[in-house]
Formats: structure tokens, C-alpha cells, sequence
């Protein structure tokens, strides 16, 4: 294993693998932190964490131990995936995971960048846009967990993190690779050693990537991804040899818990084109009153394709967030949709396409899978899945919260089923 990954969420872990799939690497996701050894041929591995969210200790401890057992893997070079809308709160976790990581590894020069350009995710003078808004008025404002209220990346990170941290600006990062490695030698000089850098194309992130080449620890989103695989290429080090992804053609459903205003248009969209859908309301699950056997009863019997969810608008979540408590209310639906997932498996469904990050960790855990194979990209960040089970492989479609286009459900549905 060459490239070793420790991804804060299980969407966000997928669309780093897919990152790098698409650049050449034989990827494998791992679901939590393995148990025994990887497969000799996994060229980068990414170990999913659902560390978004937890206190900031759980989350060092986790990523350390992540770190482990990537370092017993034999990788040279190690990433630190988080959200390209840079999900957490003013405790943490991206500063002190990040600090942590470097310390493990005495590294300096750790690079700082969410960007996504593909996903319009861009950062310039260090701070980060969604499309045409400042994150801080891209509905991020109004994230049920982590809601982002500043768009400067330097300023909200050093509220995270001991470290100083540095800035390496857009009028360097346009001048390409060498000049970005001198920027970054510059800021070390200054003692910074979190150091945020601009990028806005994904020729951006090539360069940056060129200027990493040998560096020890790199955080951010999954573009900075991008220019790796061709570092170790250049040396030699790839197989060229893709993974065996095949699809499933076993019933699917779509489970979501992700409140993202995206999500929300896809759930618009399903239920205009008529499509079936269920939804959940925070106070059911939170009074424990949803039978997962007979919600996964209803989607089996859909002849269309089904959708669950507890998905509701900034309102509806803040009154259910006053009437429970946020952690609870997350934590109800969550062990909701894990139920849900486990029922609706057990019925029979061998596709399933879940939105949401937290959703999507609670939906794998629940499953008890350990290891993911790399397929086709439904959408930028959104690859096709599939696990090995006793009982019969399924595929799955790990949605970011803000990811794919109005009919991703449809659309990931049809991949998921392969040739
Ligand atoms: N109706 C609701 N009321 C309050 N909280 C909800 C409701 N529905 C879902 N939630 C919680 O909101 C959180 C949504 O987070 P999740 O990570 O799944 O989606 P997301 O933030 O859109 O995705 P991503 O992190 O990939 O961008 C979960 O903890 C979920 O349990
Ligand atoms: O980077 C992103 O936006 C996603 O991969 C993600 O982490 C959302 O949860």
C-alpha cells in the first residue's frame, strides 16, 4: 500500500476513493479500522472513520489508530480526508486530528485544502465558496451538526488548532508546482505548520499535488487527491491494474437522512416523477415508534423504486433539534436507519443508495461490512460500491449530503445494477 487514508466520514471516504480510483490507484475502503492486513495488491487505502462529529479526543484517538495500522500497511504517504465544505465546529475535529496526525509523524508543511472544483467547491484568499456563495451563506449555515457560519478557512481553523497556521494564496498556486513548494518552504520558515492553500481547478490541485511529492501528511478535501497517483506513477510504483467491480441486480432502495439542500431536491424530484416514498418524522424515531421489519416490508413490495427518509427542511430540524436535543434526535434516526438497512437487507434488497454521511456510517455499520470495492462514478465524489457478504454481495451508492444532481436516486439505482 503506498497511499494511506483516513477519511472523518463514510461519504466523504468514498469520494476519496473514487478520487483516486479514477486517477489509477487500486483503491480499497475500508469501513472502520481493519483487523487484519490488507490485500497485497490495494495500492491506496481509505479507512473510514465516523469521526466527523464525536468529541475531539475520540476523533484523535481513532484517526491515531488509523494511522497504525495504515503505517503497518507499508504507505508512504499519508492524507487526511474531511469535508470539502469543511464540516466541524470551533472545538474541533480538523485542527486537532490534523495536529495530531503531524505529530505522529513529525511532519511539517501539512497542506490544508478542501477544495473541490468539480463539486464547486473552490478557495481563494483563504476563503472557501460553494458555487457563487461564501460558505457561509451556502445553506451550510444551517447544517444540523456542524453549521458553518465563517468562510475563512484560516481564521476558523486557528480557532481548531495550537499551530500557526500559514496561507500559501492563489497568485503563488497559479504559478505551478515549484513555486507552490517554495510557498510552502517560505510559510514552514515562518513556523506555520498547517498551511491553508488556494486552489480553483482542478489544474490547481494537479500542481499542488506535483508540489506534495514526498511530503508525509496532507489534509483535505478529495481533490487534493488528484495529483498524487501520478507522483508514485512517475516512479514506477502503480500496477496499472484496475479493480473487478461488478454491479448487483437484486431489488434497491433509497435511505436518507441527510437534511442537505440537495438531498432535499432529490427527494422533490423522486416524489414528483410519482416514485414511492416514505417518510420518517424525527418525533417517531425518537419515541421509538417505526417498526424497521414493516417499513422494509413496504419497500420490498414497491414495484418502483422506494425511498425512506427523515430528511426535513432548516425549520423542521431546529424544532425537532429544541423539542429532543440535537444528539439524541441524530442518534435516534441514526440507529433508525441502521435497523432499517439491516431490515430491508434481510427482505431481500441488494442495491441500496443512502444520502448523508452520518446516515451512511450508521447504514454500513449497521450492516456490519468491513470492506468496499471501487466501481463506477455516479456523480463527482459519488462512486458505485459493492461488499462481499456471506449471504450475497450488494452494492451501495454513499451519497455526500450536497452531492449529485436532481435524479441521483434513479440514476445511481441503474449503476448499481452493472452492465
Ligand atoms: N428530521 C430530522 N430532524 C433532525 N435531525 C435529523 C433529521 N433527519 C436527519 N437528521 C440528522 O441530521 C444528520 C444529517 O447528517 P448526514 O451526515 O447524514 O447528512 P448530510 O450532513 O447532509 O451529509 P454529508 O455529511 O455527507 O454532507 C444526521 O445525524 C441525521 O440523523
Ligand atoms: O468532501 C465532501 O464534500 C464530501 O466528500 C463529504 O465529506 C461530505 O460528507
Amino acid at each position: 500500500m503506498l497511499s494511506g487514508c483516513i477519511g472523518d466520514d463514510f461519504t466523504g471516504s468514498s469520494d476519496l476513493a473514487n478520487t483516486l480510483s479514477k486517477q489509477g490507484m487500486r483503491v480499497t475502503q475500508y469501513c472502520g479500522i481493519p483487523t487484519t492486513n490488507a490485500d497485497p495488491a490495494v495500492e491506496a487505502g481509505v479507512v473510514a472513520l465516523k469521526s466527523r462529529s464525536i468529541p475531539a479526543a475520540d476523533a484523535i484517538a481513532q484517526s491515531l489508530a488509523a494511522l497504525d495500522w495504515l503505517h503497518a500497511q507499508g504507505c508512504q504517504q499519508f492524507l487526511f480526508k474531511y469535508c470539502s465544505t469543511f464540516d466541524s465546529t470551533p472545538d474541533g475535529n480538523i485542527g486537532p486530528v490534523a495536529d495530531a496526525l503531524a505529530d505522529s509523524l513529525g511532519a511539517r508543511k501539512v497542506v490544508v485544502c478542501p477544495a473541490f472544483p468539480g463539486a464547486g467547491r473552490t478557495l481563494y484568499q483563504g476563503h472557501l465558496f460553494v458555487q457563487d456563495r461564501p460558505l457561509n451563506e451556502s445553506g451550510m449555515e444551517h447544517h444540523p451538526l456542524n453549521p458553518m457560519n465563517d468562510s475563512d478557512i484560516r481564521r476558523f481553523l486557528a480557532r481548531q488548532t495550537t499551530s500557526r497556521v500559514g496561507h500559501v494564496a492563489f497568485a503563488d498556486v497559479r504559478r505551478g508546482a515549484a513555486v507552490i513548494a517554495d510557498a510552502l518552504t517560505r510559510e514552514d520558515a515562518m513556523d506555520a505548520r498547517l498551511i491553508v492553500v488556494d486552489a480553483l481547478s482542478d489544474d490547481d490541485l494537479m500542481a499542488i499535488g506535483e508540489a506534495l511529492d514526498g511530503l508525509p501528511l496532507l489534509t483535505g478535501g478529495s481533490g487534493i487527491a488528484m495529483g498524487l497517483p501520478r507522483n508514485f506513477r512517475r516512479k514506477g510504483l502503480l500496477s496499472g491494474q484496475g479493480g473487478t467491480w461488478q454491479g448487483v441486480s437484486g431489488k434497491a432502495v433509497v435511505l436518507s437522512g441527510s437534511c442537505s439542500a440537495a438531498t432535499r431536491d432529490q427527494i422533490a424530484q423522486h416524489r414528483d416523477a410519482g416514485r414511492p416514498a416514505r417518510e420518517i418524522t424525527a418525533d417517531d424515531a425518537v419515541a421509538g415508534q417505526v417498526d424497521p421489519a414493516e417499513v422494509a416490508a413496504w419497500a420490498i413490495a414497491q414495484d418502483a423504486l422506494p425511498l425512506i427518509y427523515s430528511s426535513a427542511d432548516p425549520a423542521r430540524v431546529k424544532a425537532a433539534q429544541q423539542t429532543h436535543g440535537r444528539d439524541r434526535v441524530a442518534a435516534a434516526i441514526e440507529a433508525l436507519f441502521a435497523n432499517i438497512a439491516r431490515a430491508v437487507v434481510a427482505a431481500g434488497m441488494a442495491r441500496l443508495i443512502v444520502a448523508g454521511g452520518e446516515t451512511s456510517g450508521a447504514v454500513v455499520e449497521g450492516l456490519g461490512l468491513t470492506a468496499l470495492d471501487i466501481g463506477p462514478e455516479i456523480a463527482p465524489g459519488a462512486p458505485a460500491l459493492r461488499a462481499s457478504r456471506p449471504t450475497g454481495d450488494i452494492t451501495l451508492a454513499l451519497k455526500s449530503g450536497n452531492f449529485g444532481g436532481p435524479d441521483f436516486f434513479a440514476e445511481a439505482s441503474t449503476v448499481l445494477r452493472g452492465a
